[in-house]
């Protein structure tokens, strides 16, 4: 799938047409970008900007539009008047989905759109968006109406949609206990998505929610399935922004690709361990490594198979897959329940040598007793769940390794946890050989 982004280079690369590059290669999409404006920005600070000329502009979109096939379009800064009527000319007759981010103020107070370019804005720009994600700030600027009880995000929607956008969003709309939601007018239906608001500065946040959006379109989904998709996505985003300059936060979006290149390669250092097989235990072993907020086992990435012993030797035995492991996957669900952070575990044999060294080290340790265990759960088949929640509520601190003494027929177990598979493993180390 190609899709195209049209808008500003931001150098620090955490908006603008950089940001949708990595954003589009995390849902393994090709970006086409073409740029209206260069800007000098960082994370605590906005420079100054350079808007391309007509020609510049129009050659680009002729050269792309005359070489793929384009699934979707974003627009982020368009900056000037010139600008906005080079892209309505171009795009104005095409039949594929079209996501307007209005920017109009960065993050860090940068003026993206010139203050005369407003009305072009509205005229030229506003009628080519199958969605429009304005923010609250954006939302009241375009519509000249502040959002008050008399003045809802309906009718504020309405008069935006009234400009031309076929749907309506206006985000991070900010209300009681910790909530964030997203205002929806679409067509002539409404409806709200409210979440958790992460207590994060971040840069990129609506550049990756408008992303996300075009690319769930392209793919044919519907506008309600791509802006709950968006949300999700974007959510993922803030979680996992850093502090990559001195300023604000860099929204970023843990790949699949990279889980499974961390997990692999952590797979691979475990299996390198001296005298590792004596860790293995009889159910053997698997180590696994989940997405942010992981709601099932079909989130952790695992080994189909698992890591075996071969006489002196450990070998892997099975794929790399989401939802490869059950008990492993489970144990780490329970714990990052608790402890969202917690995205990583393993499980090795236990012995008494083992939990000594475990006890030596710093690592934190809980425990529990599976002869303990209350019947309905046994029923139930959750005694990993039971036993795993058990240990943590027993536990001040976030525990590092949990396990349990076995009961009859059931080996015993410890597990290790960690954020990481990295992290993991240099637990692992402390404890082994
Ligand atoms: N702190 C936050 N926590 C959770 N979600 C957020 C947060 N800030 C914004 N969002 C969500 O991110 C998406 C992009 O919105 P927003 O960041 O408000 O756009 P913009 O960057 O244009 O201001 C929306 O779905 C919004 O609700
Ligand atoms: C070139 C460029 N485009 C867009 C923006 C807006 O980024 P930011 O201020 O972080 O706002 P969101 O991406 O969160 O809407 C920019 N700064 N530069």
């Amino acid at each position: 799938m190609n899709i195209l982004s049209i808008g500003g280079s931001d150098p620090s690369s955490g908006a603008g047409i950089q940001s949708d590059i990595r954003m589009f290669s995390a849902l393994n999409t090709y970006t086409l970008t073409v740029i209206t404006a260069i800007t000098s920005q960082n994370t605590s600070n906005f420079g100054i900007v350079e808007p391309v000329s007509s020609k510049m502009l129009k050659k680009q979109l002729e050269s792309l539009f005359l070489d793929f096939k384009i699934d979707g379009i974003k627009i982020g800064m368009v900056y000037n008047s010139k600008i906005i009527k080079v892209i309505y000319q171009q795009l104005n007759k095409l039949k594929i989905p079209i996501v307007v981010d209005p920017v109009i103020k960065s993050t860090t107070g940068g003026k993206l759109l010139e203050i005369n370019a407003v009305k072009d804005f509205k005229k030229y720009i506003i009628p080519l968006a199958t969605v429009i994600t304005p923010n609250k700030d954006e939302a009241e600027f375009l519509s000249k109406t502040k959002i008050s009880r008399k003045n809802t995000p309906k009718i504020i929607a309405k008069k935006i949609q009234d400009m031309g956008a076929k749907n309506v969003v206006i985000t991070g709309i900010e209300g009681r206990n910790n909530k964030i939601s997203d205002f929806v007018l679409e067509k002539n239906t409404k409806y709200v998505i409210s979440g958790e608001k992460i207590s994060k500065i971040n840069h990129g946040s609506g550049c990756n929610h408008s992303a996300a959006i075009v690319y769930s379109l392209a793919k044919k989904k519907s506008i309600k399935e791509s802006l709950y998709f968006a949300r999700k996505f974007t959510y993922d985003s803030i979680k996992n922004a850093k502090k990559i300059g001195k300023g604000v936060l860099i929204t970023d979006i843990q790949s699949e690709d990279k889980i499974k290149e961390d997990l692999s390669n952590a797979i691979n250092r475990f299996t390198e361990i001296k005298g590792i097989y004596k860790n293995i235990p009889e159910c053997q072993t698997n180590f696994v490594f989940s997405k942010q907020k992981p709601k099932s086992t079909k989130d952790v990435l695992g080994i189909s198979g698992r890591i075996v012993k071969a006489e002196k030797r450990v070998i892997v035995a099975g794929e790399l897959k989401y939802g490869g492991s059950k008990h492993v996957a489970t144990a780490l669900l329970s714990m990052n329940k608790k402890y969202p952070q917690i995205c990583s575990a393993i499980n090795l044999k236990y012995q008494k040598t083992t939990i000594s060294k475990i006890k030596k080290s710093k690592l934190i340790v809980g425990s529990y007793d599976r002869s303990l265990e209350p019947k309905d759960v046994k029923i139930k088949g959750s005694t990993i769940k039971w036993g795993i929640n058990f240990a943590i509520k027993n536990s001040k601190n976030i525990p590092d390794v949990i396990y349990h003494k076995g009961d009859f027929g059931k080996e015993p177990m410890i597990i290790v946890f960690g954020k990481t598979p990295e992290n993991v493993l240099k637990k692992i180390l402390k404890i082994t050989g």
